[in-house]
């Protein structure tokens, strides 16, 4: 299957690079730098993007990979650090820029026989951000773009299909970013754009079937999420009744939800198996309040879980999992530069004693791409347009430590508030809806008297992928609705508050 690959030198947009290109139907992977010398180029691999970074080419231990082979013999485009880098490399210069760069820039002058910039247009709008700056280009490097401030705004490197650019054409504000990307990728690369949801589910489910041996067993955790439903629905097409199952109580899941999943799952024809093991996460949890500390235990326990589950599964090798891309990226650094912002439950990798390995089909797919597998899949509306929910789900609503009163005062309280978005017709406008129990009291006064109870904070977000996210603008009438129901139905509540911050720099979850 034709590809791109995306270096990732640590820029907070290599994910969008990703996303972009996809967004034009060709697949691409993003493989830390430090892969740079040894990837071989074999036929599948149309072009190379080297990413933005926080280092500068001129601090000493900055990235700095072998290129040799790659340049000249594939199509090359390097996006700011990758840029300045392939400038460096040749022997040019770079130097901090008397005027830093953030934010808009016009292009002024640009080469329109340049196959990168076909159909760009001389003033476009790119989005900069940038402190160094290429102040000589090598010989045989030709300036193609320039901007105002930055004579080297893009280049090509004579006779080859190697571009830099300073800008950043994967964020929206360059407007022209797109086409840009589109030349690279279509006309440079000659990718097909052939990379479609059922075409990725045809090529997921072939390899899962080279991957899983005939008699192997595959054990799942199944969540009711979009996530692990549509990886049980890849699964199923490629190992059928080899596929079971497991669909874990953990004591921190949504009102009622056990039993509405389970039954969600029978109209699939799969294999699923509930487990009751609520007791055993509260006692892991017992005394932990640092966020950490509690998404490890329960990460902890849903692998021991697991494990005496697949003990009962004669042939059982594999443990499978939802994780998509994101869980991935805000859990582990790519190259130890970048920082961990949350352990997700399911990245930690298991225990060697466990003898299962893991699989894991949509790793590399965003949130909205998952829901596109899905579809292909004819996954049912119901699960399909679920909100997403974290597999340590109340336990890392509840700030600080858990008791099971808490998890069914919050239970009550996100029952309303998701039953109340329902009915209002808001539920499939928001792109996730939950409540958070804070670890604070206040006064109140109910019926004459005084009250002294616990706060509920209301969070609804927009979003596309969850990496990024605003507050949701619900209708104020909504919000007295909610409020007042929440107050008056559940009884050790006296005060609702609403979420006013957008990621970044707050995060969904509140831990
Ligand atoms: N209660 C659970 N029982 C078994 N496995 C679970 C449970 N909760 C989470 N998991 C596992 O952890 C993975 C990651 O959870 P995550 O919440 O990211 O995905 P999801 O639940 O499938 O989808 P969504 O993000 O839409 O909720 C799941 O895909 C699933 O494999
Ligand atoms: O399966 C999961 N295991 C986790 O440990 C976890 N933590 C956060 N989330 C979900 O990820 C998305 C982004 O959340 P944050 O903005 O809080 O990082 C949101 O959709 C969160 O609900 C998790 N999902
Ligand atoms: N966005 C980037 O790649 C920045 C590269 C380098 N850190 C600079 O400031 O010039
Ligand atoms: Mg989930």
């Amino acid at each position: 299957m034709e590809r791109l690959i995306i270096l990732d030198f640590g820029s907070q947009y290599t994910q969008l690079i990703a996303r972009r290109i996809r967004e034009l139907h060709v697949f691409c992977e993003i493989h830390p730098y430090t892969h740079a010398p040894s990837l071989a180029l074999t036929e599948d691999i149309r072009g190379i993007i080297l990413s933005g970074s926080p280092c500068s080419v001129r601090d000493e231990g900055a990235p700095n990979p072998d290129l040799s082979h790659l340049l000249g013999h594939v199509p090359v485009l390097g996006v700011c650090y990758g840029a300045q880098l392939l400038a460096q490399q040749g022997g040019g210069s770079v130097l901090p820029a008397t005027i830093r760069e953030y934010g808009r820039a016009r292009l002024a002058e640009l080469d329109a026989a340049s196959p990168l910039l076909a159909d760009m247009h001389a003033d476009s709008q790119v989005w900069m951000s940038h402190g160094d700056t290429i102040q000589a280009l090598p010989a045989g490097y030709n300036i193609i773009a320039s901007t105002p401030e930055v004579a080297v705004a893009a280049f090509q490197i004579a006779g080859q299909d190697t571009y830099g650019i300073q800008f950043h054409p994967e964020v929206t504000h360059s407007t022209e970013g797109k086409q840009l990307l589109r030349n690279f990728v279509v006309d440079i690369c000659r990718c097909e754009q052939s990379w479609t949801p059922d075409h990725f589910v045809d090529s997921a489910v072939l390899a899962l079937q080279n991957t899983i041996g005939p008699d192997e067993q595959v054990i799942l955790g199944l969540s009711g999420g979009v996530d692990s439903s549509v990886a049980a629905l890849l699964l199923h097409r490629a190992i059928g009744p080899r596929l079971h199952g497991i669909f874990v109580d953990n004591g921190l899941l949504r009102q009622d939800e056990f039993a509405t999943v389970l039954k969600a799952y029978e109209g699939l024809g799969l294999n699923v198996t509930g487990v009751r093991a609520a007791p055993e996460f509260y006692a892991a949890l017992e005394g932990l309040s640092d966020p950490e500390a509690k998404r490890k235990a329960i990460g902890r326990t849903f692998i021991e879980v697991f494990d005496r589950e697949a003990q009962k599964v004669e042939g059982a090798r594999w443990l499978a999992q939802g994780t998509i891309y994101p869980d991935v990226i805000e859990s582990v650094s790519v190259h130890g530069s970048s920082v961990t912002i949350k352990s997700h439950h399911n990245v930690g990798g298991l225990p060697e004693k466990m003898n299962l390995k893991i699989v894991e089909p949509l790793r590399m797919l965003f949130k909205d791409e998952v829901r596109e597998v899905g579809a292909a899949l004819e996954l049912p509306a119901e699960i399909l347009n679920r909100h997403p929910f974290p597999g340590p789900g109340l336990g890392i609503r509840i700030l600080g430590d858990i008791t099971p009163e808490k998890v069914d005062l919050l239970q009550r309280a996100d029952g309303v508030f998701i039953n109340l978005l329902k009915e209002y017709g808001l539920y499939d406008k928001v792109w996730q809806a939950g409540a958070m129990l804070l670890p604070v009291q206040s006064v109140g006064v109910m019926g004459d008297e005084r009250t002294y109870e616990r706060v509920v904070a209301l969070r609804a977000v927009t979003s596309v992928d969850g990496m990024t996210a605003d507050w949701a603008h619900l209708p104020y009438e909504f919000l007295a609705d909610v409020s007042n129901k929440i107050i008056n139905q559940v009884r050790g509540i006296n005060r609702v508050v609403y979420d006013i911050s957008s990621k970044p720099p707050a995060t969904i979850e509140w831990e």
